[in-house]
This record gives C-alpha cells, structure tokens and sequence, in this order.
C-alpha cells in the first residue's frame, strides 16, 4: 500500500491516465479468465447427453472475442501504465534533484554521495519498473486468480470452496514470505551500499594505502563487506524460501482439496460425478496458475517498497526555508551577532562557535585568522548557510539570512573554498559556472586576473580542453586558481576566500592578489587564511581562538597590542627562515 500512494502521490497530471490503465489491467485480468470460465461452460454443455457439435460455435466465438478484447486492454493498459510510470519516475528524479539544491548541506553530507546517486539511478528505476510491469501483472494475477476461483465455485460449489480454503490458508503464509522477503532486501541493499561505499574508498584513496603498504588491509575491509552481503543472501534464503514454497505448497493443495471434495461428494451425495466435476478441476487449476503469476512479482514489489521508503525519508529532510528577497543587491552589510554554533542536532553538540560578533561593512575586506581548528571555516559555512546558527542571527542588509530567500543569497555570495570541485568538461565551462552568460572579452579578464592565462596558452586545446574527472588533470594549484576565476565572474557583492590559495607558490599568489584587487574592487571580501602575510592589508582581522573572537582590528594595531595575532604573526616570520636540513 505504501508503495502505490507514493506512486500515487507522483502521479502529477497523470493520475487519470494512470486509472484508466488501473481499470484496463483488471478488465484484462478478467478477460484472461474468460476463455477459461467459458471453456467449462462448453465442456458443461458437450457433457450433456442431446449436445450436437454446433453447440460449440457460440462458445468458440466467445473465447475468440474476449482473447480479441484482451489484446486491446493490454495495448490500453500498458501504454497508459507505461506513460503514468514514467511521469512517476521523472517526478521522482526531478523533485530528488531539486531537493539536493534545497536541503542545507549540512544535512546533505549525512547522505554520501553513493548513497545520493543510488536515488536518481536504481531506487527510481524500482519505482518505475514497479509501477509498470510488477503492478500489472500482479494485479491481472489477482483478478484473473479470483474470476477462476468465483467460476470454480459457481460450477460446483463444495469443490471449488475447498479450492478457495486452500488459497486463504496460503495468505498467512505468503504473507509472512513477503516480511521476509522485504527484510531481506533492505538488508542486501544496505549491504550492497556498505560494499559500494568500500570499493569506492578502496579506489579513491589508492595512492595513500600504497604509499602506506596498506593495499592489502584496505582490500580486506572491501571483502569483508562482500561476506557480509553473501552471508545475508546465504542466511536468508532458506527461512525465505522456506515459507515462500510452504505458502505456494498450500496454494498447490486447492487441487487436492477439490478431488477430494468431489470423492466426498461421490461418497455421500450425489453418487456420480457431477458434469461440472472436471471444469471445476480445470478452473482452479488455472486459478492456482494465476495467483503463481501475481506472486512471481513479489521480489519486485518489495524491492520497490524499499526505494520509495529511501526516496520518502529523504524527501522529508527539511529544505532550509526563508523567502524574503533582498532590497538591494549592491552594498550589502553583512554581520554576526552574537552568534553559537555546534555541529550535530542534539544538546551534546560540542560548541564549535561561541557569541560571534562583527560587522563587515560593504567594500571592505574582513579577514579571519587563528589557530587549525578555531573555527574559521564554519564561519565561512555558516555565511553561506551550509549549516543554520544554534542561537544569535547573521544577518545581510539587515535580514537575517534564515528569512532570506536561499536563492538571493546564493546570488549575493561568491565562494571558493579549501577543496575545489571541477566537472569533467571545459576549462570554459568550468569557469563560465561563476556566470553562464559572460561574455568572452570578460571571460579573458577573469582567466587573466587569476593568472590562468599561460596554464591556458600552454594547453592544446586552451580554454576548449577538458579537465579531467574532478578536474584531476590540473594541479592542486590551477584548481584554486579556475574556482578564483568562477567567483570572480560571479559578480557576487560579497567573495568569500576559505583559503583560496593554500597551493599556489607566494610568487603566483602575489601576482594572483593584485590581479585579483583590481577586479573585485568595490566588492566586500571575507577572507579566511593560514598565511597572516596575505591578509595584512585587511580593513578588519578577526583572531578566533577555540571558538571564540579574541581580539580584532587592523593589522599594525594587533601586532602593537601584542596577543594572539602578534604571537601567531611572529611565529610564521620566524618559520619563514626555517630550513629542511
Ligand atoms: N562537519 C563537521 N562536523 C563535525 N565537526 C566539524 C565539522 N567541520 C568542522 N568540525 C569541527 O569544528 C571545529 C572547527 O573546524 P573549522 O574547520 O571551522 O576550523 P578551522 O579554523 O577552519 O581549521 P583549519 O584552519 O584547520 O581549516 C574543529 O574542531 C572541527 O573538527
């Protein structure tokens, strides 16, 4: 059930379609009973002792029809089916697709990637083969199953009701194989996903378990995950298969039952074999065949209940809200107040951010400095909304961002961060994501102003050359420098740098950031850097130690004040002078 009111709840502007091609496969169930149910009637008939061979043409013609009929309730119902489970499917990627942009990416990194990319690929293709073919048959199975059944029992009552106790026996059954059966399937795809996101370990991080001599432990944790999944597999196929042949074992004795009725009714009631004694037989038999047929689709169904129950419980995480827009999109002041923060949803969370306070007025450049893990980089995470503040509020032109409507603080913010993402595509398109409408005299200025202009000149192909999956092709360095070029040709307000070029040499990175001042003058820069040198010209520096803001302001004025900033500053000049012997 659970499984067609999510088909049902994605049915958008094919619910109608998709119930008349429902109406379809249950007249077509019908009509493949038909031939059979008229067949006994025939053979009720040919047993009489006045029957002639002309008595048999209305019947001939009959199953003629309804087999005509049948042929095009299945073209009915399989292209509405067909059409309504592709709407579905298409529903299904595209609200998955649109979710992934909309929920914080906080919440977005519990899902791994592997895990993200199983939605838009196998759960949605369960869910279209589920509401497609297993549902048709299935459903044709049941109709047709029970059309049989009815006519067994309106042929011969005792028989074909000894036909029908043994289908209700087999439901407990049957039922129970179907518990099984889906809790094996949510074991093997979690087995499955483990063993994916294993491999994939095993594959991305290669270099460093060879440069460790590690290979052969990283392959074992793989194999063990394969063991895992064959073990599920192994442990649960008997009890699995057990109760699934015990349920069609009671389903198979409807023949049974039915002979043995009919020997009862031979034995204390009529004392001869009644005329409807072998289309009975035949009718349940084919009723047997039927429910067989529908139950063969149970796999299916289970594995597609589970997709949809993934699919649900990830549709349910929450979107981050706010729709305000903002009054203008130049001249943005942005600014922390009091603002705490932890990483993990309950109280436990340890505080990572502690009553954060500053302003960052438009056109100035703020820079966050202090120690590894002080918390620089959630400020920036926290700017951007990857993550939504515990208690105070950061707030855009006055608007506190979580009012915002995510989209317009998208567009008022550039951001590079530590780890740059290249797609396997151009050099340009790569670039032109910062403004897909840029024009190419701009395009140049960007490339130039982030000194990828002889990275460019030197490739064969130049802009039009395709960087490797991730952009693995170029050095860490060039990466840093095409996520500068993309945010530069954002022609965002507001840049935030989460150490932007930590891998490009001091004498690239000087160039980079006169290069970069003329182009982003007048913007307003949020500059997060290890490298105290590279933020000295900043209009504010905020020092955060442990979480918390302890001291602020110019550069000369914080070395004067000698705290944490000057401790910090003279320990890098001194470690300037610092040889490897
Ligand atoms: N996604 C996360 N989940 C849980 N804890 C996190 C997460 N990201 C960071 N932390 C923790 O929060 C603290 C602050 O991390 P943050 O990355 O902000 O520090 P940082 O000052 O930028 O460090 P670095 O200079 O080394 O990049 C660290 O203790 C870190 O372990």
């Amino acid at each position: 059930m659970r499984l067609f009111a999510f088909i049902g709840s994605h049915l958008v502007g094919y619910r109608g379609r998709y119930l008349a091609g429902t109406a379809a496969v249950f007249l077509e169930g019908a009509m493949t009973a038909a031939p059979m149910i008229i067949a006994g009637l025939a053979l009720v008939v040919l047993t009489r002792a006045d029957a002639t061979p002309a008595d048999i043409w209305p019947y001939g013609a009959a199953i003629v029809l309804a087999t005509l009929f049948r042929i095009v309730l299945v073209r009915v119902a399989w292209l509405n089916l067909f059409r309504g489970g592709g709407a579905v499917t298409l529903s299904v990627r595209e609200r998955v697709a649109e979710h992934m942009r909309r929920v914080p990416l906080g919440i977005l990194s519990r899902w791994t990637p592997a895990r993200l990319a199983n939605l838009l690929t196998d759960d949605a293709r369960w869910i279209y083969e589920a509401s497609t073919i297993a549902a048709s048959l299935m459903l044709a199975g049941i109709v047709s199953g029970v059309a049989l059944l009815i006519a067994a029992i309106a042929f011969n009552l005792p028989v074909g009701l000894a036909a029908a106790g043994a289908a209700a026996l087999s439901i407990p059954a049957l039922a129970w194989a179907g518990h099984l059966l889906r809790r094996m399937v949510r074991r093997r795809v979690a087995d499955v996903a483990e063993g994916n996101q294993r491999i994939g370990e095993y594959a991305e991080g290669i270099a460093v378990f060879r440069s460790f001599g590690r290979t052969g432990a990283a392959l074992e944790t793989y194999r063990a995950a394969a063991a895992d999944m064959r073990d599920t597999m192994i442990g649960g196929t008997p009890p699995l298969s057990a109760v699934s042949a015990a349920g069609r074992s009671v389903l198979d004795m409807g023949v049974p039952l039915a002979l043995i009725a009919l020997a009862a009714l031979l034995a204390y009631g009529e004392g001869a074999v009644p005329k409807s004694a072998v289309p009975t037989i035949l009718l349940v038999l084919a009723s047997i065949g039927a429910f067989s047929a529908a139950l063969a689709q149970g796999a299916l169904i289970g594995t597609a209940e589970r997709a949809a129950r993934e699919l649900d419980r990830f549709l349910a995480e929450p979107v981050l809200g706010g729709a305000n827009a903002l009054g203008r999109t130049q001249h943005l002041e942005l600014a922390f107040e009091s603002v705490s923060f932890g990483y993990g949803a309950d109280e436990t969370a340890v505080q990572t951010l502690a009553d954060i306070s500053f302003i960052v007025p438009p056109g100035t450049t703020t820079a966050i400095v202090g120690a590894s893990g002080a918390g620089k980089s959630t400020i920036a995470a926290l700017i951007l909304r990857f993550f939504d503040v515990t208690s105070g509020r950061i707030t855009l032109d006055g608007c506190d961002i979580r009012d915002l409507d995510p989209s317009a603080l998208q567009a008022a913010i550039a951001f590079v961060g530590q780890d740059v993402h290249l797609f396997r595509d151009t050099l340009r398109a790569n670039i032109l994501l910062g403004d897909p409408s840029a024009s190419d005299a701009r395009l140049r200025e960007v490339v130039a102003a982030a000194r990828l202009d002889e990275l460019v000149a030197a490739l064969a192909d130049g802009l039009d050359t395709i960087v490797g999956d991730g952009g693995r092709t170029l050095s860490g360095g060039e990466r840093q420098r095409v996520a500068i070029a993309r945010a530069l040709l954002k022609n965002a307000p507001i840049i935030v740098l989460d150490e932007a070029t930590s891998a490009i040499d001091p004498i690239t990175e000087l160039a980079l950031q006169r290069a970069f001042a003329v182009l982003a003058r007048g913007r307003t820069l949020i500059v997060v850097a290890h490298r105290l040198r590279t933020i000295a010209g900043a209009d504010c520096i905020v020092v955060l130690d442990r979480g918390r803001i302890v001291e602020s302001g110019r550069h000369e004025r914080l070395l004067e004040d000698g705290g944490l900033y000057a401790r910090l500053w003279n320990a890098q000049a001194r470690a300037a002078g610092w040889s490897v012997r």
